[in-house]
């Protein structure tokens, strides 16, 4: 299995935040993590990318134990991650926020830059054509030059995306893409996802709210409630279990 949760448990003081929870994340496929407000979704997450440690359990990334990594060897292994909140850089340009992902990656050192040596110039250029390649998979080449600030949100959230593609991750992250977006935002930011592992050979795996979105585009579904594991299964098993439609009552998103 690609990526393999075994029975990780995690608990902050009093609250178990985690309990025993274990499935398994196919290579190459949109992978969704839903469950109310507090069921451990981000928690998970954070799991994955080493910010926290769980008290138990393991996390295996291509058979390998992530606990063994910190969270820096674990971009290097191949997991990069967007977060809720758009972080770019908003009065540089599109280019340049992708260049930025793409120097953090490469460790370039600013004495080294400033000074040019050749090798520096050669990576230079290496980078800017790889931050061009990325941007015509997006379909943003156009705006290289533009301010990220004068963009729409939607755009905005996809130079997010594409930051956390420049590392070239195996596995790619997405706490809820669509937050704040509207219907026609959300449809579109949901094809151009729909349309990542095949572009650049990564399995997602996001946590989202919006369940139209999930159900579009997820090929299999885990469902968390007050930390623990109800239901994993393709959008139909998981749209029809009787736990999960129990979970969601009274919550304001349907299960549509
Ligand atoms: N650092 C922390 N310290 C203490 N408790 C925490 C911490 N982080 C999360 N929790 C608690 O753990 C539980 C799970 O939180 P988590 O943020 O993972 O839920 P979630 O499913 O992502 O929720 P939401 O959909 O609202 O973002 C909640 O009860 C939360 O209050």
């Amino acid at each position: 299995m690609f990526l393999k949760f075994d029975q990780v448990t995690l608990r902050f003081s009093g609250l178990t935040a985690l309990s025993n929870v274990s499935f398994g994340v196919p290579e190459g496929a949109i992978f969704s993590l839903i469950g109310p407000n507090g069921a451990g979704k981000t928690t998970l997450l954070n799991c994955l990318s080493r910010f926290y440690t769980p008290q138990a359990g393991s996390i295996l990334f291509q058979d390998q134990n992530l606990f063994a990594y910190k969270p820096q060897q674990v971009i290097d292994l191949g997991i990069s991650r967007s977060f809720q909140n758009i972080e770019l850089f908003k009065g540089l340009t599109v280019e340049e926020n992708l260049l930025i992902g793409l120097h953090k990656r490469l460790q370039t050192s600013t004495l080294a830059t400033a000074l040019r040596f050749p090798s520096m110039r050669k990576k230079e250029r290496e980078a800017r054509a790889f931050v061009y390649e990325i941007m015509e998979q997006l379909g943003i080449a156009d705006l290289a030059c533009k301010s990220v600030s004068q963009l729409p949100y939607g755009i905005q959230k996809r130079i997010d995306i594409g930051r956390a593609l420049v590392s070239k991750p195996k596995l790619l992250l997405l706490d809820e893409p669509a937050a704040g977006m509207n219907e026609s935002e959300s449809m579109e930011l949901g094809d151009w996802i729909a349309a990542l592992p095949e572009r650049f050979g990564v399995t997602v795996m996001m946590i989202e709210h919006d369940m139209t979105l999930v159900m579009r585009l997820s090929q299999r579904i885990a469902v968390l409630e007050f930390g623990k594991l109800i239901a994993v299964g393709t959008p139909s098993e998981v749209q029809n279990n009787p736990a999960v439609i129990a979970a969601y009552l009274g919550e304001e998103m349907e299960l549509a």
